[in-house]
């Protein structure tokens, strides 16, 4: 089992990043659940699913699931029939589930959604070939050491500019504050220049990988077509082998 989440500033490329891997994963026999946890929900779409319920439509089911007595929640809830319910298959067999938005709150925020999110990290279902990607934002703070215990990998999806690499280490502060200890970095729209090359040769955590800047990928979004049907895979799969790497597999 490996939970793989991916962050980043918005239009970084998470969602491409999240729906390649899917299929290179599933490709590998991999068994593959991708969970839209980005308020933009255009994960399903980049893996040619339509009509995915979000999970936290179910509020009732959810917060059966999540309440205690008292007005306290379940830190456990049992989610594995929901989510197979909630969830869509796509070609590749991927399972593809949505969570819906999440209320930000401050620091421990124990919104039902969040704790759906943490029982279905922490335990729902998932067998030895099982790979979890999560699509979710740079705001990851929300999700509170609970979730965060369950994730093997965080991805940061930077592009090669300063602004972008001080989202990284924002990204890197909060990994560490929610107890993520391993943070990968992948350099998305890379445009090759002195300055550029310098930036990701500076880098000081671990590169996955650099996926070039590409009109495909603007082509894909334009026909609505799944990325990986249409890029170069073959930054992907670099990438996908050093994330087997990084979490020992
Ligand atoms: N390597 C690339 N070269 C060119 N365009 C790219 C590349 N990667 C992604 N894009 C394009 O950038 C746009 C944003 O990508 P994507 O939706 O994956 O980002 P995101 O980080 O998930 O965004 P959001 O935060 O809005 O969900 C899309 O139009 C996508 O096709």
């Amino acid at each position: 089992m490996v939970k793989l989440a991916v962050s980043g500033k918005g239009g970084v490329g998470k969602t491409t990043l999240t729906a390649v891997l899917a299929h290179l994963f599933a490709r590998d026999g991999y068994n593959v659940i991708a969970i839209d946890a980005d308020s933009d929900m255009n994960l399903p779409s980049a893996l040619g699913v339509k009509d995915v319920k979000p999970l936290s439509g179910l509020k009732d089911v959810i917060e059966q699931r999540v309440k205690g007595p008292l007005g306290t929640y379940k830190v456990n809830p049992k989610v594995d029939d929901v989510f197979e319910a909630y969830s869509v298959r796509n070609e590749d067999g991927v399972r593809v589930a949505v969570l819906g938005t999440i209320e930000k709150g401050g620091d421990g925020c124990f919104c039902p959604e969040n704790a759906f999110l943490r029982a279905i990290l922490r335990h729902a279902i998932f067998r030895e070939n099982d790979v979890l990607l999560i699509d979710m934002e740079a705001g990851i703070e929300h999700l509170g050491r609970g979730t965060a215990k369950g994730v093997d990998l965080l991805i940061a999806v930077v592009e090669p500019g300063v602004r972008s690499f001080e989202t990284l280490s924002r990204i890197e502060k909060l990994a560490e504050d929610i107890g993520i200890d391993r943070v990968g970095v992948v350099v998305n729209k890379y445009i090759e220049t002195e300055r550029s090359r310098e930036l990701v040769e500076n880098l000081d955590k671990p590169l996955l990988g650099v996926i070039p800047y590409s009109q495909a990928f603007i082509e894909a979004d334009l026909e609505n077509l799944p990325p990986y049907r249409v890029v170069d895979l073959e930054p992907f799969i670099e990438i996908k082998n050093n994330i087997l790497r990084m979490v020992d597999r």
